[in-house]
């Protein structure tokens, strides 16, 4: 591909004490794309995700962003810069409502002054009203508008995941890292969410880099894939080359054999 990557890794990683946890990594992931990150238990995928949402600063390498090195930005710099993500563990505001939880992402992108909305001017509730309005569109595009009184903590898992992407993308993001959200979904809502993640990115021209252990989901979707494995990158490419993969075979077979051992 001609053209200069969305994202660039050059050789980042981590180190917790002794442990590498991430080592030399090297992604190149374009405006456009769908990438998946895959690989065992512990390789390292979440690392990487914090990796480039500041969440941890690497010890080694680089990380560029739309053409700017995000090497110690702190991860509200990295949102306002144009990468949004979900967490493994999904993490709303239990309290707040399901419309107030997307609206929260849109505070801190909001127009309005800090002084307008102190003095509550003209502009700040027109500020306002515009942020419900959108909040409620994303609320539409994932089937949860007639919920959006309800508190977050209610839904049941598959609504939180769905609206956990919702917020996401309401901060108006480039590339949308999303950490296994099809994770406690049953078949079916799985096969809704891949539908819906198509949607979203053809309708927000998104660049998606996602973590996922459904492998039917992973090989559905995705164009290229990258597989972590203790740290370390042992394979990237389009999903029949790394199904067929010798080291993608061997490090998830090591992985039965783990927890059949366990
Ligand atoms: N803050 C930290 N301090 C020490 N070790 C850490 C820290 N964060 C991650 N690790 C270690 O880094 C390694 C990679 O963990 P990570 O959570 O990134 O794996 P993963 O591929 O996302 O695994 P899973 O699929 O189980 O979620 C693990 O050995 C983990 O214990």
């Amino acid at each position: 591909m001609a053209s200069k990557p969305l994202l660039h890794v050059q050789g980042a990683g981590i180190q917790f004490g002794g442990l590498k946890a991430v080592s030399g990594i090297n992604i190149e992931i374009h405006q456009g794309e769908l990438i998946g990150l895959i690989g065992p238990n512990g390789a390292g995928k979440t690392t990487t995700f914090n990796l480039l949402t500041g969440v941890y600063v690497p010890t080694e390498g680089d990380i560029w962003f739309d053409g700017k090195r995000l090497n110690g930005l702190l991860p509200y710099q990295i949102t306002r810069g144009g990468i949004s993500r979900t967490f493994q563990n999904i993490r709303l505001f239990n309290e707040l409502s399901v419309l107030d939880n997307v609206k929260v992402a849109y505070h801190s992108l909001a127009k309005h002054s800090i002084l307008s909305s102190i003095l509550r001017l003209p502009s700040y509730f027109k500020g306002e009203e515009e942020m419900e309005e959108k909040a409620i569109q994303f609320l539409k595009i994932f089937k949860l508008d007639h919920l959006r009184d309800e508190v977050a903590k209610n839904l049941p898992y598959g609504q939180q995941r769905r609206l956990e992407i919702a917020r996401a993308l309401a901060a108006g993001p480039k590339l949308l890292l999303l950490d296994e959200p099809a994770a406690g979904m049953n078949p079916q809502e799985t096969a809704e969410l891949m539908d819906l993640i198509a949607f979203i990115r053809k309708e927000f021209n998104l660049t998606i880099l996602l973590i996922e252990h459904d492998m039917k989901l992973v090989m559905g979707i995705c164009e290229r894939i990258y597989v972590l494995d203790h740290g370390q990158l042992i394979a990237d490419g389009e999903p029949d080359f790394i199904q067929n993969h010798p080291k993608v075979i061997e490090a998830y077979l090591g992985e039965e054999v783990e927890s059949a051992n366990a």
